[in-house]
């Protein structure tokens, strides 16, 4: 009821024993402070703040356009919902090296467990695209050192995400991850790996756990969580996935509606109230008053 049972350090600790742990941690995209709840209650270890579905949500691309405070106040809507760790997206970390030790107290405040900062250039596209472009080493390295020094809570996970598999090839994300792990980040995020092999690769060479994202549309092929987990990859995440599934029964409605002028034939395949109540754990509300609650339909 109301809000999450545990404290932001309970769920970085959470966090942190499941990338320890032998199991891959899987992390659907929370496109809604409600979808988090969903993905608690079917048993994922947590969920990801995706910075492409907070800018889509907004009628923007994935370009750098969103701020800090709307991130951040996304951040602290969603991870407030669950008792799941939450990974956000903290794109290029929103400036300079000062801006990210802003960026990350900020998001420390709103209660996510980790953060991950990425190596693109401003403006930044989305990791699939091609065009990206990526800073030298210096700079990469200079925004992780920012966020690990910043960090007030030592439980907070700071991901560093590189780009530069798509710009330069393997060999030098490789290079560039064992920077970034040296410069203190707690985990890596290999952005657009095409292959198994290429994940493997990466695992062997770094030891910190690393990610790997599997949106759709693309440049790696949606591996399965058992092929992951064979090659050593520690977290999954699904980042815009629920987006586009909700988003596509949106799209598929309004025709229905636009053509028969009715919903009827859309209505089985709705969440039904009885079900959002649940979700809501409305009966809570109606134990604390009893006054609240007075639904008793489906
Ligand atoms: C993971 C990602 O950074 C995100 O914002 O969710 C995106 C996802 C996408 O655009 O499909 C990315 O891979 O750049
Ligand atoms: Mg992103």
């Amino acid at each position: 009821m109301l809000s999450t049972t545990t404290t932001p350090t309970d769920r970085r600790k959470a966090f942190r024993a499941g990338l320890r742990s032998d199991r891959l941690q899987v992390f659907p995209g929370a496109f809604t402070p409600l979808s988090i709840r969903l993905i608690q209650e079917k048993g994922f270890g947590g969920a990801y703040i995706s910075g492409a579905v907070m800018a889509a949500e907004l009628g923007l691309p994935d370009i750098g356009l969103t701020t800090l405070t709307e991130v951040a106040q996304r951040a602290h809507q969603i991870s407030r919902m669950s008792d799941l760790p939450t990974l956000v997206d903290a794109d290029t970390g929103f400036g300079e090296p000062m801006n990210v030790a802003r960026t990350v107290h900020e998001l420390e405040d709103a209660g996510v467990a980790g953060l991950h900062l990425e190596d693109q250039v401003n403006p930044k596209r989305c990791g699939h695209l091609d065009g990206k472009a990526v800073v030298d080493a210096d700079t990469a390295i200079k925004r992780i050192r920012a966020a690990v020094d910043a960090r007030r809570d030592p439980e907070l996970v700071i991901m560093a995400r590189t780009d530069i598999r798509g710009v330069d090839g393997l060999d030098a994300a490789i290079d560039r991850a064992k920077a970034l792990v040296d410069a203190g980040a707690d985990a890596i995020f290999p952005e657009a790996m095409a292959t198994l092999d290429e994940f493997a690769a990466m695992r062997a060479a770094v030891d910190v756990p690393i990610l790997a994202n599997m949106t759709e549309f693309g440049k790696s092929a949606l591996f399965t969580h058992a092929q992951l987990a064979n090659v050593g990859v520690n977290m999954v995440i699904h980042p815009v996935s629920l987006l586009r599934v909700a988003f596509g029964a949106i799209e598929r409605a309004l025709d229905t509606l636009a053509a028969d002028g009715t919903l009827d034939a859309e209505v089985d395949s709705m969440q039904t109230r009885g079900r959002l109540y649940e979700l809501l754990d409305y009966e809570a509300y109606n134990a604390f008053d009893a006054g609240i609650f007075t639904y008793t339909g489906r």
